[in-house]
């Protein structure tokens, strides 16, 4: 039977994004914490992204089935393994590589281009992020030490909260070991974007694919500061009230989730989401191409903190220009200076575990 025409269009689609994903650079992905929640539905949506040639599935329980489900999407990226005893698993797979001995989650990390972490525990109803702090800090800590170690010049995605704290201790454990680049270390608040946009979208009446919503700040309550007086397209048609429930439903997003699970963790499926489009966004940057922008939680000079969110250019070394802030409405203004105490002393307690542990 000759094959339909609609088939033979998607076969002639597959061939042009394999043939586009072979032009560009070998690019591997390491998540740790790819069993879990985000790690699972994001190690999914990077085997489907054509700019990744290899990807590292890493966390201390459950890899092997995430790992052998996902290699067999056939789809260019190469899966590799941890812990071992996913190998029997996929014997035979000549796409897919298994990690031996005792350093695996060097073996994971060596030669990656990014590095996305969403390892350590989520929220449950009534806690913050902050009080996921004592567990995720040394959680981080390890895998960063071990990121300085195998893969020093890799860009790093935090994920894990929170994020406001990690990303100072990921700094300062490469600086102790030496490799710290401020330019290829991100804290990913893409999923407060990503809110954003879609919140805009519904109240303000426009197509959520056009839509474009600049958040700046860090990532938690008051921390997370949209800018919708730069939405685009821009629209007459919100109040002021209308602007401070948007507000309000984005710097809200999160718990929105943790309540509505009831106990059974966050956001995991937008954020996964959420990650796979900012590590697209490195990968691009990576590859050379022009012009790539999104918001992150960085080292900054934009305002008298050492961290905060802002659009960044992300190119061949990672960040290539943290962009300033623009025109702010006072109700933005107002945001911005209610939110530096918080935020400094997030940046600051990170720091001082670092320098403590
Ligand atoms: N930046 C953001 O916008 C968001 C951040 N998060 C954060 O992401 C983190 C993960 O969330 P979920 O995936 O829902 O949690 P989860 O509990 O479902 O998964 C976490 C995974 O990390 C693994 N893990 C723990 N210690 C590890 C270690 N030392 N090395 C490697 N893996 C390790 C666990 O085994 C588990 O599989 C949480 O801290 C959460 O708060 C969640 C949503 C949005
Ligand atoms: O709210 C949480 O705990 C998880 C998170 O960071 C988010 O969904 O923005």
């Amino acid at each position: 039977m000759r094959p339909s025409l609609l088939r033979y269009a998607a076969q002639a689609l597959r061939r042009r994004d394999y043939s586009s994903a072979a032009a560009a650079a070998e690019r591997k992905v390491a998540i740790l914490g790819a069993a879990g929640g985000i790690g699972q539905p994001l190690a999914l949506l990077m085997k489907l992204n054509p700019l990744v040639s290899s990807l590292s599935l890493y966390d201390i329980a459950g890899t092997p089935g995430v790992a052998a489900d996902v290699s067999h999407i056939n789809s260019p990226a190469l899966v590799r393994l941890h812990p071992p005893a996913c190998i029997p698993l996929l014997a035979g797979s000549s796409r897919v590589k298994g990690f031996v001995g005792e350093e695996q989650l060097g073996e994971a990390l060596e030669g990656s281009d990014v590095v996305i972490i969403p390892a350590g525990v989520p929220r449950k109803p009534g806690m913050t992020r902050d009080d996921l702090f004592n567990i995720n800090a040394g959680i981080v800590k390890g895998l960063c030490t071990a990121i300085s170690k195998y893969c020093p010049n890799a860009l790093v995605n935090m994920i894990s909260n929170p994020v406001n704290s990690t990303v100072p201790i990921a700094a300062e454990v490469f600086k102790k070991a030496g490799t710290y680049d401020e330019k290829k270390l991100f804290g990913v608040t893409t999923l407060d974007v990503v809110r954003a946009k879609t919140f805009y979208a519904g109240k303000a009446n426009v197509p959520v694919t056009e839509v474009n919503v600049p958040v700046v700040g860090g990532h938690a309550g008051i921390t997370i500061l949209p800018l919708f007086s730069q939405a685009t397209p821009a629209s007459n048609a919100l109040s002021h009230e209308d602007i401070k429930a948007l507000t309000k439903r984005t710097q809200d997003g999160g718990t929105e989730v943790v309540e509505a699970k009831a106990g059974k963790g966050s956001a995991t499926l937008s954020m996964a989401y959420a990650g796979a489009v900012f590590a697209d966004a490195c990968l691009k940057g990576l590859n050379g191409v022009p012009d790539v922008v999104e918001c992150s939680f960085v080292q900054s000079t934009v305002t008298e903190l050492p961290f905060f969110a802002s659009k960044v250019r992300l190119g061949k070394n990672g960040v290539e220009e943290v962009l300033g802030l623009g025109q702010l409405s006072e109700f933005e203004k107002e945001g911005l200076e209610n939110l530096k105490g918080e935020l400094k002393s997030s940046i600051e307690k990170g720091i001082k575990f670092a320098h403590a542990n």
